[in-house]
């Protein structure tokens, strides 16, 4: 694992961006994208780069099950936000949270990732090592699923509610294996609530009580971090 000590969440974004830009630039066709606050700053150096995506595809991790894509709160809302409405992809797919067919939902996810497989995938971390949805207790091997969610991760997300009982407690995420599939992965953590899980993915055992432990079975990881996330590595 490579890992990049920065200044602060500017730094982590543009250190993150030289990697993207460098990939797309070999070749890579295909970018897994994650949701939340880390990667929002990769997001507007790619939003202010020359770069054009329109020959590209995106595939993100995951969505809240019961959010339509035009409620604020889903991730595809989020993603359009952020990214797609100022650059648009040729083709970006999100789990479709809106149907409530778990089976027909996840099936049709693995086969828009099977069909796309990822060159680079960007990820975030949860303060207890989820990565997706991928709780702790996640199998390795795992596809996409309809995962409940931990009280950790959703009193972490109450922040985006008005009222944590908003808060989805189901949402469909794209598995371990298939993250690992992706051929160059980037994890972006920032602030002393991930200390813990930076720790424990870097230094700790891999086991499915740390999901983003797993990652210490890739070839080729690069975990972007500041002074806080870092501070508890060895
Ligand atoms: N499903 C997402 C994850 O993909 C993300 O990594 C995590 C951390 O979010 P943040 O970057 O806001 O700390 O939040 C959510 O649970």
């Amino acid at each position: 694992m490579n890992i990049i000590k920065v200044n602060d969440t500017q730094m982590g974004g543009k250190e993150a961006f030289k990697i993207v830009k460098d990939d797309i630039e070999n070749g890579a066709k295909v970018l897994g994208l994650a949701t939340g606050s880390s990667p929002i700053t990769l997001y507007n150096e790619m939003t202010s780069s020359d770069i054009d995506f329109s020959n590209m595809t995106s595939v993100n991790l995951d969505e809240y099950v019961g959010l339509e894509p035009t409620n604020e709160q889903s991730y595809h809302y989020f993603m359009n936000e952020h990214l797609f409405n100022k650059k648009p992809f040729k083709n970006s797919y999100v789990p479709d949270g809106s149907n409530p067919d778990a089976e027909a939902a996840t099936k049709a996810y693995d086969k828009i990732i099977e069909e796309n497989p990822i060159d680079l995938q960007i990820l975030g971390i949860g303060r207890n090592g989820h990565i997706g949805f991928n709780e702790p207790g996640s199998p390795f091997d795992g596809t996409t699923r309809k995962v409940g969610l931990t009280e950790s991760t959703i009193e972490a997300n109450t922040r985006f509610f008005e009222d944590e009982k908003d808060v989805p407690r189901f949402a469909y995420s794209m598995g371990i294996g298939s993250i690992m599939k992706a051929k160059k992965i980037i994890l972006l953590a920032y602030g002393e609530n991930k200390a813990d899980a930076i720790a424990a993915t870097v230094d700790g055992p891999v086991t499915e009580d740390c999901p983003a432990s797993a990652l210490q079975n890739h070839p080729d990881v690069t975990i972007i971090v500041d002074e806080a996330a870092a501070s508890k590595l060895k």
